[in-house]
């Protein structure tokens, strides 16, 4: 994919895995630490945060999305996520993700052997909802 370079992947799978580390899985033992490039080169990271109410628990794709929009950042040129058989972001994260753009090249890592797919958003969510869909937009 043109918009990352090789090492830029290698760097961002890596931050996904120390960031999966961080994990608060304690009720489905499943880990999951996700990476966002920024523009400038930064990498912002985040894991999935659980709760015992379980519709309350924040998958680590949000996290770090949240945390690069919270500091600023809204504008990615990738994200990373890892966890056991590399598994594709959940349908509300791919909505949540689309917010900042549809053309976000996303890199799912299998943290067993180390092997990635690497996906446009826009191909893991076409025809998505957004601000256009609204009827306060022009
Ligand atoms: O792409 C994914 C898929 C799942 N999870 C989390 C949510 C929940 O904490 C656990 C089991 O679904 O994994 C993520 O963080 N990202
Ligand atoms: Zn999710």
């Amino acid at each position: 994919m043109p918009e990352l370079k090789s090492r830029e992947i290698e760097r961002l799978i890596r931050c996904a895995c120390d960031a999966r580390d961080h994990a608060y899985a304690p009720h489905s033992h499943f880990y999951v630490g996700a990476a966002v490039l920024l523009d400038d080169g930064e990498i912002i990271t985040g894991c999935n945060v659980e709760n015992a109410s379980y519709s309350l628990s924040l998958c680590a794709e949000r996290v770090a999305a949240s945390a690069a929009v919270a500091k600023g950042y809204r504008s990615w040129r990738g994200i990373a996520i890892a966890s056991l058989g590399g598994v594709t972001p959940c349908g509300a994260c791919r909505q949540f993700l689309s917010e900042f753009g549809t053309d976000l090249p996303v890199v799912m890592t299998n943290v067993l052997d180390g092997s990635r797919r690497i996906r446009k958003l826009s191909e893991l969510l076409p025809d998505a909802f957004d601000a256009s869909n609204l009827p306060s937009h022009a």
